[in-house]
Formats: C-alpha cells, sequence, structure tokens
C-alpha cells in the first residue's frame, strides 16, 4: 500500500525548547488519522510540518513525505513544495475563510491554483468552475448559502464551506487543525460525519488534530498519539487501551480510567502502545 505520510527522524526547536523530538511515522492507512495528545505535545507543530508551512531543525535525516511526494528535507522545502501545498486542502479552528466574500467566492478560491493568472487577478472564474463550485457546495449542503457573506454563517457551516473548497480545490488529502474545537456538540458531529463521508466516498485521506478522544475513536480509524513531543502511540483506534489513554493525558498510575470510556469495550494490543509506557501496562 502506498504510504500517506512518511515523516522521518523529524525534530522542531523553538527558543531552545524542542517540540518534536526526532519523531519517526508512517501511515498507509487512507482512511481518518486523529493526532492526539495533551496541549503543547506537538500535534500542529506535526501538522504544519506535514503541509510545508513550518520547516523542521537541520538534521540530515530528517525527511517528510505526504503522499509519496517530498515536502520537506533536512530543514529545507522540497522543490515541489508548492505543488505538495496545492493538493492539500487545510481546515483550520479558526475558520480560514475570507469573512467579507461571499460563500461561492470562498469556493472558488480553492480553484486559484488551477486558474490561470489574468482570471486570478481579476477574479474572473469561468462558468464550469462556478458550476463546481456549486457542486461542492451541494456536497456540503451548503447550496443556499452561496450568495451569503461568510461572516453571516456559524462556525459549524463556515468548516463546511472550507470543506468544500478542499473538494474544490480536488485536494488529494485533507489536513484539519482542530476543526471542531471551536463548535458545539452538534456542529462538531455534522463536521466529523461529512469528513468521514468524504473520506469513503472520494477517498481522500484526513489527518486531523482533535482534543475529544471520544470523537477520535468513534471517526478515526488510525491513531497517533504524541506526548512532550514524542510519539507515544500509533495504530488502530481500536486497539488503543484504556490504559494508554489515561497514561496519555495525565501522569497518574496507568491502572485509572477515563470516566467518558469506562464502559467501552477496548481491548489490550501492547503490540501497538509505544516502549516508554509498556512497563506502566505491566
Ligand atoms: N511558533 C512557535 N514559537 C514558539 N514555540 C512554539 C511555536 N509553535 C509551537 N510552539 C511550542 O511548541 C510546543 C508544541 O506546540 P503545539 O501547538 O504543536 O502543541 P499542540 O499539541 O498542538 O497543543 P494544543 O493542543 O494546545 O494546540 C509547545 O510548547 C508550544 O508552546
Amino acid at each position: 500500500m502506498n504510504k500517506i505520510i512518511e515523516i522521518k527522524s523529524l525534530s522542531k526547536t523553538f527558543d531552545h525548547k524542542k517540540a518534536l523530538k526526532e519523531v519517526s511515522l508512517e501511515v498507509s492507512h487512507p482512511g481518518i488519522t486523529a493526532l492526539l495528545g495533551p496541549s503543547g505535545s506537538g500535534k500542529s507543530t506535526l501538522l504544519r510540518h506535514l503541509s510545508g508551512l513550518v520547516f523542521s531543525d537541520h538534521l540530515p535525516a530528517t525527511e517528510i513525505r505526504v503522499m509519496g511526494q517530498l515536502v520537506q528535507s533536512r530543514g529545507k522545502a522540497a522543490p515541489q513544495v508548492r505543488r505538495c501545498r496545492a493538493q492539500a486542502g487545510y481546515i483550520f479552528q479558526q475558520f480560514n475563510l475570507v469573512n467579507r466574500l461571499s460563500v461561492l467566492t470562498n469556493v472558488l478560491i480553492g480553484a486559484l491554483g488551477s486558474t490561470a493568472k489574468w482570471r486570478t487577478l481579476t477574479g474572473c472564474f469561468t462558468q464550469d468552475q462556478r458550476q463546481q463550485a456549486m457542486t461542492a457546495l451541494e456536497r456540503v449542503g451548503m447550496a443556499s448559502f452561496a450568495d451569503q457573506r461568510v461572516s453571516t454563517l456559524s462556525g459549524g457551516q463556515q468548516q463546511r464551506v472550507a470543506i468544500a473548497r478542499s473538494l474544490m480545490q480536488k485536494a488529494s488529502i485533507i489536513f484539519a487543525d482542530e476543526p471542531i474545537a471551536s463548535l458545539d456538540p452538534e456542529s462538531a458531529r455534522t463536521v466529523m460525519e461529512l469528513l468521514k463521508d468524504i473520506n469513503e466516498q472520494e477517498g481522500i485521506p484526513v489527518v486531523v488534530t482533535l482534543h475529544q478522544v471520544d470523537y477520535a475513536l468513534k471517526y478515526c480509524q488510525q491513531l497517533v498519539a504524541l506526548r512532550e513531543g514524542e510519539i507515544f502511540y500509533q495504530g488502530a483506534a481500536a486497539d488503543i487501551t484504556e490504559q494508554a489513554l489515561t497514561a496519555l493525558y495525565t501522569k497518574a498510575p496507568a491502572t485509572a480510567t477515563i470516566p467518558a470510556l469506562a464502559t467501552r469495550p477496548l481491548r489490550p494490543n501492547p503490540a501497538f502502545v509505544s516502549a516508554s509506557i509498556q512497563g506502566q501496562l505491566s
């Protein structure tokens, strides 16, 4: 199976503080992969490296590939980094849309990478592009809002527009950084359902950072958990144990249970649990 993500020995230091410590990671599953971990563990930093928005420390072994394409190596952008960025759809907590423009225009912005320069400068999109944007809006249930200003939408609606823009862009992968952190539970569920549906129907892999473990277990097939800049767990969501989740989020003994997960029949699979917590589980 082709690798969706391949990271070799990624370290990132901010002002003498190591945010990521020689992280190596491979994801081949084309489903939804959640990046989990406590606040400050390095989830967003890892995602931004995949997007080619942030560059690693200059270590000779560092390489990052997404969908088989080199994004960066040894702390430097790969020659094709612009193409890599253009093939990825981005969804952020703070709805990265242009508030004063209409919903339709925001979706059309997804086509800029494949539009002649004079058209992007004049904002003159083709009829075909407008039709594609409407189709993308229909796909996310937002067609009736096409002419409305983005600033008038709720947070959940804005995230659906951001997803439509990724579809317009013909993204081959979607990176979502805490897409549901600012949403009420119902809107959060709608956005996660939509990402799941697009992953399954359009076959676009999704990598999403989440704070909510229950959403990760419900919607994501793969988990990558970080703690203090290191991989703590990588494997199937179905295989993570209550103990591992407890150890991930607290420094308390791993025998405690997380109340929200206490009734979930998680199957222990020590093979997926990193060496650092094997000792705590035995
Ligand atoms: N631009 C930056 N400058 C300095 N330090 C940074 C920068 N970006 C991240 N950090 C630090 O790197 C570490 C990891 O941050 P990161 O945002 O990746 O964590 P996170 O797991 O996504 O946290 P959260 O869940 O709170 O968003 C933190 O200590 C953070 O303060």
